[in-house]
């Protein structure tokens, strides 16, 4: 669908390619076969970048960490893309799931060989580390849905570097980096995904073999979704109950293998499949997985934070309890640039699909205009390009944060892990649940041709709603950041000092109101009063619930749609003010209107939230009325003055057409064209007359059937 995916086929024009593999001429199709389909760029997207008035690359490189990064990132992209052979002729969504899995396969392997023999002697093993996420951006580039690899680098192996003792890593790293061994991360269960204390494998130590025996004692034990499980992964960690000398300890992780090296076939006692079709996901062979008292060695327990010693004693190292759940710690932080990543594509496409199509008068006689134009599609498209700015931004604040706790806690200093933990968990949740939410709403903006699955917006989306539930549920984690905000305001309260990200709760605790103040100082002054008054008012709940005779559990149970709600405000004032320092930051020496640009971008961001929530600003702030309409004109401002540079801004994201893999997206905006070159792949389209005619319709229409 790129320009290098159109070197495959060259030497043919789209009509003669989709005449080469059809059976019939194109004039059945009313295309006028003497002229072909047009070539050149659209006008339209040429004007637009025309007008743009600030340095494109520059953004660009803000966005992706410094010039530097823009370069070795350009350098990754095109060693991976430049041989063409990432593309699939016939696109991977007509393929039955059965090909459609072995393509990924295919293209995995392609993908994997590449970075082994091109891009690691580039990188080094940067490329796992603060590259992870170039990594992951050109592998859209080869699946237009998941790589059955994605759990192996994301969870398999960051598992046995966070989980394992210096002498498991160095035995299991080595092979799992050269793909020798692939993995996955099996902890859910067909019973239970959230709640893992109550997963229900059994790991029960043998002192007379110094063995492990996995079992699944019934149905619900069974583990469930782990992408990669059903065909691919020869090794798993499985998350399991830990029994030893008749006690229970808990989950704990261990590596199993479960499939034959060489044979590939499962093994004695594993019961292993793949879980069937799902909304998205589908070529990343989810999977199920039983054991039937299944032997593993001991020291295939990852024993860094805890161990069992020959004899069974049960020794813990680490100094603190959630120490196990690290993977999903540092996956919530990668979340966070995943969404935004994905958000910034789904822009792009509605964006410059914006400035290609044309539709109605806005007086009657004069030409359609570009549908951006319409201040209603502005609205919906601008506040999505800003969301992706505050979400790229807000990760990588995220990860320098959550890199100096996890410093603290290598000198054994844990005492920083509760507020990464809400932190990450409101973080997640709020990404993936804005990103998917802004991701329909590019769909929706592009009208009926956002449907077609070649826009590549339902495919994003598909893929972004899941990381609402996946790696902790958008609520549950809301629940969890909750906890830390409900102690937290008790510290304030009592006047003991609270952490940096909440500290201003010690001047809201006061109970003073916050008057209102436009700036976007002001604006985020007042998203932190707003969620210290839902802190305040959850807290005033649950102490009336106590007091009227309810248990602490059940008072918190009953405030439950408050606690999310007090959680999403806190985490919705630290992104504001996270996105505007950064911007600030990150802009200090730039050129004037890359200043202007991103201040305005960033402005939209705070105003759109602010009107969002007028109700919470007026009964939590002084906000008047006058305020409101003050900043809803602000708003209409931006909109307008963000307008010339739209299609500037998601260039500056500098996707390849590659990567997009969308028919409304592409550089050159030749959005019908490549619809029609699309639709001509249609497997359908590939003989004149379907067989279901004569076999069905022909004998119904004649009154035959
Ligand atoms: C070729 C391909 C190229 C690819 C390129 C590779 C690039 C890689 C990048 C890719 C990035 C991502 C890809 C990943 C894809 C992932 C797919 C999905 C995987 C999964 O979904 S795995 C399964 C995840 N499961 C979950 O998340 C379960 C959610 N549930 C929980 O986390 C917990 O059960 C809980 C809800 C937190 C509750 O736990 P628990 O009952 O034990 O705890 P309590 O509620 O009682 O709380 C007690 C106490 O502990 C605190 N606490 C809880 N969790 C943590 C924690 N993690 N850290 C620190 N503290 C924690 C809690 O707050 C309480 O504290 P308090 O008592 O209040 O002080
Ligand atoms: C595409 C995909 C890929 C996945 N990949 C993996 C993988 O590789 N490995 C793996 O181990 N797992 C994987 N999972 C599983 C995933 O982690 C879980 O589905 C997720 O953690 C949610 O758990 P659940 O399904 O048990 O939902 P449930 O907990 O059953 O949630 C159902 C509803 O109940 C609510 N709820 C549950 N508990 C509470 C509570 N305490 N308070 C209030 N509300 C509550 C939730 O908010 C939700 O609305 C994957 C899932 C998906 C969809």
């Amino acid at each position: 669908m790129g320009t290098r995916c159109e070197g495959l086929r060259d030497s043919l024009s789209p009509i003669a390619y989709y005449e080469e593999y059809s059976h019939f001429r194109l004039d059945c199709l009313k295309i006028d076969d003497n002229k072909e389909l047009s070539m050149s760029a659209n006008e339209d997207l040429a004007k637009e970048r025309a007008r743009c008035d600030f340095n494109v690359s520059e953004i660009t490189n803000i966005l992706d960490g410094g010039i530097e990064r823009t370069k070795q990132r350009k350098k990754i992209e095109s060693i991976a893309l430049s041989n063409g052979k990432c593309c699939d002729v016939t696109p991977e969504e007509t393929l039955g799931p059965k090909e459609r899995y072995e393509n990924a396969i295919r293209k995995s392997c392609l993908y994997t060989k590449i970075v082994k023999d091109q891009v690691l002697t580039l990188t080094g093993l940067e490329v796992l580390g603060s590259n992870s996420s170039v990594l992951r951006r050109t592998a859209d580039a080869f699946f237009k849905d998941i790589s059955p690899f994605l759990l192996h680098l994301g969870m398999f192996v960051p598992t046995i570097m966070g989980q394992g003792t210096p002498e498991q890593q160095s035995y299991w790293l080595p092979r799992a980096l050269d793909f020798q061994i692939i993995g996955t991360y099996a902890q859910t269960e067909l019973g239970h995904g959230t709640f893992i204390r109550g997963l229900e494998t059994t790991a029960t130590y043998d002192p007379d073999t110094e063995e492990f025996v996995i079992h699944s004692p019934r149905l619900t034990s069974y583990k469930w979704w782990a992408g990669g499980l059903g065909k691919t992964s020869n090794y798993c960690i499985v998350v399991a109950q830990l029994y030893t000398q008749g006690k229970c300890y808990g989950i704990h992780p261990f590596i199993v293998q479960i499939r034959d090296e060489d044979t590939h076939m499962p093994l004695p006692g594993v019961r292993v499949g793949e879980i069937g079709p799902r909304m998205g996901f589908n070529t990343a062979d989810n999977g199920f997985l039983g054991f039937d008292h299944y032997r593993i060695p001991r020291n295939h327990m990852l024993m860094k934070n805890s161990q069992v010693l020959k004899d069974g004693t049960y020794v813990k190292v680490a100094s603190h309890s959630k120490l196990t759940y690290g993977t999903m710690v540092f996956v919530r932080v990668m979340l966070v640039n995943e969404v935004a990543f994905n958000l910034a594509k789904a822009a792009t496409i509605a964006v410059r699909y914006s400035a290609v199509r044309r539709q109605s008068e806005k007086i009657s006689g004069e030409p359609e205009p570009q549908i951006i134009d319409y201040v209603t599609q502005q609205h919906k498209l601008f506040v999505c390009i800003a969301t992706a700015h505050a979400l790229q931004l807000s990760s990588n604040w995220l990860w320098k944060t959550f890199s100096a706790v996890l410093a603290d806690m290598r000198g054994g200093n844990t005492e920083n892990l509760p507020e990464l933990h809400a932190l990450s968990s409101c973080l997640k949740a709020l990404s993936t649940s804005d990103s998917a939410a802004l991701i329909e709403q590019c769909r929706l903006a592009c009208g009926g041709h956002g449907y077609m699955l070649s826009s590549n917006l339902p495919l994003l989306y598909s893929f972004v709603t899941a990381t609402r539930t996946y790696e902790g549920d958008y609520t549950v984690l809301l629940l969890q950041t909750a906890r830390f905000l409900i102690k937290a305001w008790e510290q304030a309260e009592s006047g003991n000092p609270v952490t940096p990200t909440v500290s201003y709760m010690e001047e809201a605790v006061v109970g003073n109101k916050y008057k209102w103040n436009g700036s976007a100082e002001g604006i985020i002054k007042a998203a932190y009063y707003v969620a210290a008054g839902k802190i305040s008012s959850s807290v005033t709940s649950i102490r009336k619930r106590m007091k009227n005779g309810k248990a602490f559990e059940d008072a918190w149970e009953l405030t439950g749609v408050q606690l999310v709600a007090a959680a999403e405000a806190h985490c919705r004032a630290v992104i504001c003010d996270v996105y505007r320092k950064e911007t600030v930051r990150l802009t200090a020496n730039s050129s004037p209107n890359v200043k202007t640009v991103m201040d305005q971008l960033n402005m939209l961001y705070l105003s759109h939230w602010a009107l969002e929530r007028t109700g919470d600003l007026l009964r939590y702030t002084s906000t008047t009325e006058d305020d409101i309409i003050s900043c809803q004109q602000r708003y209409e401002e931006l909109l307008a003055a963000i307008r010339p540079n739209a299609v500037g801004l998601v260039d500056a994201f500098d996707f390849p057409d590659e990567i997009l893999q969308s028919t409304l997206g592409a550089y050159d905006g030749r959005v019908y064209e490549r619809l029609m070159e699309e639709a001509l792949k249609s497997p359908l389209n590939a003989e004149p007359v379907n067989r279901s005619f004569h076999q069905y319709l022909k004998p119904l229409m004649q009154g035959k059937l």
